[in-house]
C-alpha cells in the first residue's frame, strides 16, 4: 500500500453505512482473490447476467450460497449452466460479521443520529450467519447501475469487499435513483457496509479507473464481493 499524506479516515456515508479504508491487508486481499479465482471455475462459476429487458449486465458474477437471478435467489444456476450454487465457506461469513462490527459497532450498539433509532437490535439486524455471496467482476468499461440490494429477506447489512481497481461507487437514498448521492472512492482493502435505515438506499458504480489496482496484488480490473444475510426460506 502506498503511503498516504493524509491517511484516509472512516466515514459514515449516512446513517448506517460506513466507508472503512483499507480493511484487508494486502496479505488477506491476496488470499480473497486467490478464493475468488477459485469460485470463478466452472461449473457455476463467473457468467454475464442477462436483464429482463434483453440486457446484459457489464460486470460478470459468481454466486456462493444463493445463486442470484434478475430479480431472485434459487439453489442452482438458473440462468446459465444449471450447476449447484457452490457453497458459502464458514470463514467468509466470519469475516461478514467482524465488518459488520468493526464498521457499525458491536451488535446492540446504538449509532443513533439525532435519536433516529439506527441500533442494530432495533432494526433487526440479527446474529443469523451471512450465507450468500455475490462477487461482481469488472474489466474494461464495467459498471453497475444504480439499484437496491432488494432480494433478501434479512435486514442485516449487507457487506461489501472491493480487490484491484479503484471505482467510484456511489451511495444514494433509499427513494430513487437520483440525487441526494454521496460518491466515495472504493480502493483495493476497502471495506463498505450498509444496514439499518441504509440498508435499502440506491446504491452503483459508475467508473472504474483502469490501472490503478496494487501492483503487488496481480489483478487487472476490480473484484467486488459483497456478503448478505438471505432470511430466505430452506436456508
Ligand atoms: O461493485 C460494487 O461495489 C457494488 C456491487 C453491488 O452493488 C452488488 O453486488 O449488488
Ligand atoms: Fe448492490
Amino acid at each position: 500500500m502506498d503511503a498516504e499524506l493524509f491517511p484516509r479516515e472512516r466515514v459514515e456515508v449516512a446513517p448506517g453505512a460506513v466507508h472503512v479504508p483499507d480493511w484487508l491487508s494486502a496479505d488477506r486481499q491476496r488470499a480473497l482473490l486467490d478464493a475468488c479465482r477459485e469460485w470463478a471455475r466452472p461449473p457455476a462459476g463467473l457468467r454475464t447476467v442477462r436483464t429482463p429487458g434483453g440486457g446484459t449486465m457489464t460486470a460478470r458474477q459468481v454466486c456462493l450460497g444463493w445463486h442470484w437471478y434478475p430479480y431472485a435467489y434459487a439453489r442452482t444456476v438458473v440462468d446459465g449452466d444449471g450447476a449447484p450454487v457452490k457453497p458459502f465457506p464458514e470463514w467468509l461469513g466470519d469475516l461478514g460479521r467482524r465488518a459488520v462490527t468493526d464498521a457499525l459497532g458491536p451488535p446492540g450498539t446504538s449509532h443513533d443520529t439525532e435519536g433516529a433509532g439506527t441500533s442494530r437490535d432495533t432494526e433487526g439486524a440479527s446474529t443469523a450467519p451471512y450465507d450468500i455471496a455475490l462477487i461482481n467482476f469488472y474489466d474494461g468499461d464495467a459498471r453497475m447501475g444504480m439499484h437496491r440490494d432488494a432480494d433478501e429477506r434479512s435486514p442485516d447489512p449487507v457487506v461489501s469487499l472491493s480487490l484491484g481497481d479503484t471505482c467510484v461507487f456511489r451511495f444514494g437514498n433509499t427513494e430513487n435513483r437520483a440525487k441526494p448521492y454521496t460518491d466515495v472512492e472504493l480502493r483495493s482493502g476497502d471495506l463498505f457496509v450498509f444496514g439499518g435505515p441504509a440498508r435499502l438506499a440506491f446504491h452503483g458504480v459508475p467508473r472504474v479507473c483502469p490501472g490503478t489496482a496494487p501492483p503487488g496484488l496481480g489483478l487487472t480490473g476490480r473484484l467486488n464481493v459483497t456478503l448478505r444475510v438471505g432470511g430466505l426460506p430452506g436456508a
